[in-house]
């Protein structure tokens, strides 16, 4: 009996050892991969940012391990613990509130929407005056073009100067002043010409087109979007179909996978039935990475958030003129690698980390140094945005950027050196004197608002005929600083000093209503989280002072019906 009591003890304790074995064991691995998740945070503590040597060691201390519960929660967790969070604002501006709350009295005391044509209080501008000095500066402007061929070279840039302070000279305030007068006009009968024609949409311009050649396509929600792309927007925030394209893009089943050809940084084109294909740009850096020192804005790698936040902004902005796209988890294997078109399915491969990988054909970091892997294993998030019709289906408007940054390190653009540029070369061309003007002031505000230095095209599509509006495609180098605001890409607003008027309406409710926290309520709406950390969004704020600021110059300038106007868009 004894014996036998003895036994059952020893069988319990072998029994409860194992038991406490296998726990152990199973412990040890969940935690070592959470361990995995918090090296990475180790890694960058061993190597800061050179920028912020320092504040390294302030920040050490500052950065907090997250607790294992609040790793499983965060799909971002390399992202938020990855790198210093401390900062010092450069170039930081002299804002003053009081300033913009005078110009936002001025303007409204303008009552710019109810002015009538006969109440404009602009002066006849002198027409004989224009049309001589347009013809001359055009055939003047023609022979530059002629000489100096199409390269952006120092030798034409010296040359450039030369003749650009001579033109300055020659051609006077006056005429400055009168081209303002004459533009302003052109605006304004560009509204009446247009005001009351009816929006044209997609849906309405391709019927026949696919009815004849993929009539299965008329019932599908992709089709029911395509009735929201008008010759004004991209999407209708107020329609059901948003909602449902942004849900389908989030959960439709990915039936094949290819490389966008086009463009420098990688992008697969997703087919995901409904008729719907989708933009793919991948997770490349976390979201607080900040663009590389030594590195121009065209070296610079594209962030999928960047895309997601600037659609967004955009939104927020009242624009509508970026696609829909939406955050997406992906699994690299079976969500890309088993569909891929063999060219792209070449290119996968899996990293001595044992993470599956694909490196594209693209002409920018598409090298195995470079590639896109799973982290950890197949585990990927990516941007998805809806694809518009493309060529031949539907013409698009590629139009050179007349504020183009030279892509290289050593020459200059025009604009830089020239600060009549816009009176030159913008206003001056009656290619401008439509919606395109204000379109592209618009788009400086946008691109300033989220950094965007690579604005090098404005897009269109041309088909809608000449009251088209641009659509803001290919934002993934924006949101690169957020310790510094570039005021170059304001160049186009301050040279030209024009601003549309629902614009600037639109921007004294976001100045007054916070545009940081209308925007992070839209962020939220999004399946990623922390699309935008804190210091992007304080940096919004800041730069939408510094824009109104640049306004009141402006208008202290111009006068507020000289600079604001109410072209009816
Ligand atoms: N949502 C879209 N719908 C239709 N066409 C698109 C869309 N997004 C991009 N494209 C087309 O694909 C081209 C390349 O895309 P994108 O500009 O985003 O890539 P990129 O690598 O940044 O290009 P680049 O190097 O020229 O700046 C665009 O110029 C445009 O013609
Ligand atoms: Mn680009």
């Amino acid at each position: 009996m004894r014996q036998m009591r003895l036994r059952i003890r020893c069988c319990l304790i072998v029994i409860l050892t194992i038991l406490s074995i296998i726990m152990f064991v199973s412990f040890y691995t969940i935690l070592s991969q959470t361990h995995e998740i918090e090296q990475k945070s180790n890694i960058f503590k061993k190597l800061p940012d050179k920028r912020n040597l320092n504040h390294h060691h302030q920040q050490q201390q500052q950065q907090q391990h997250i607790p294992f519960w609040q790793a499983l929660e965060a799909q971002n967790i390399y992202d938020i613990n990855s790198m210093p969070r401390n900062y010092t604002v450069e170039n930081q501006p002299n804002i003053n509130d009081k300033i913009i709350e005078n110009l936002f009295q001025l303007v409204n005391n303008h009552k710019l929407d109810i002015i009538t044509d006969k109440e404009m209080n602009i002066d006849e501008f002198d027409q004989t005056f224009i049309d001589t000095i347009i013809t001359k500066k055009k055939r003047k402007f023609n022979q530059k073009q002629d000489n100096a061929g199409d390269n952006l070279n120092t030798k034409r840039h010296k040359n450039d100067e030369k003749l650009s302070m001579a033109t300055e000279k020659m051609i006077s305030k006056k005429y400055n002043r009168e081209l303002r007068k004459y533009v302003i006009n052109t605006l304004w009968t560009y509204k009446r010409k247009y005001q009351d024609m009816k929006e044209i949409n997609l849906a309405d311009m391709l019927y026949e087109k696919i009815e004849q050649n993929e009539p299965e396509k008329l019932n599908t929600i992709w089709f029911e979007y395509l009735k929201t792309v008008t010759n004004l927007h991209v999407y209708n925030t107020d329609s059901k179909i948003l909602r449902r394209i942004l849900y389908r893009l989030l959960n439709n089943e990915i039936l094949q996978a290819s490389e966008l050809t086009q463009g420098t940084q990688i992008k697969l084109i997703l087919e995901l039935g409904d008729g719907i294909e989708g933009l793919l740009k991948p997770y490349r850096v976390p979201r607080n990475y900040q663009t590389l020192p030594d590195h121009y804005y065209f070296s610079d790698i594209e962030r999928h958030h960047a895309e997601i936040a600037s659609f967004h902004l955009d939104r927020v902005l009242g624009f509508n003129r970026v696609p829909p796209i939406i955050g997406r988890i992906l699994n690299i294997t079976s969500d890309l690698l088993e569909h891929a078109v063999p060219d792209l399915a070449k290119t996968f491969f899996i990293s001595p980390a044992n993470n599956t990988c694909f490196r594209g054909r693209c002409s920018y970091y598409c090298d195995t140094g470079h590639a896109v892997c799973g982290r950890p294993k197949d585990f990927l998030e990516a941007s998805l945005q809806i694809l518009l019709p493309r060529p031949p289906v539907v013409e698009w408007h590629k139009i050179t950027h007349p504020y183009r940054r030279s892509y290289s390190a050593t020459k200059y653009a025009k604009w830089e050196s020239n600060e009549n540029y816009c009176y030159d070369k913008v206003l001056n061309d009656d290619y401008y004197h439509n919606r395109l003007l204000l379109d592209m002031t618009d788009l400086a505000a946008f691109d300033f608002l989220i950094g965007n230095m690579d604005r090098h095209h404005m897009m269109r599509i041309s088909s809608f005929g000449p009251n088209s509006a641009l659509i803001h495609l290919d934002n993934g180098r924006s949101f690169g600083r957020y310790d510094y605001d570039d005021l170059t890409i304001l160049t186009p607003i301050r040279q030209c000093c024009f601003f549309r008027y629902s614009t600037f309406q639109r921007f004294q409710i976001l100045y007054k209503q916070r545009l940081s926290v209308l925007l992070n309520r839209s962020l939220k709406t999004e399946r990623l989280k922390l699309i935008l950390i804190n210091e992007h969004l304080i940096a919004l704020d800041r730069r939408l002072n510094i824009l109104l600021h640049l306004i009141n110059d402006c208008v202290k300038q111009h006068s507020v019906a000289g600079v604001i106007v109410h072209d009816g868009i």
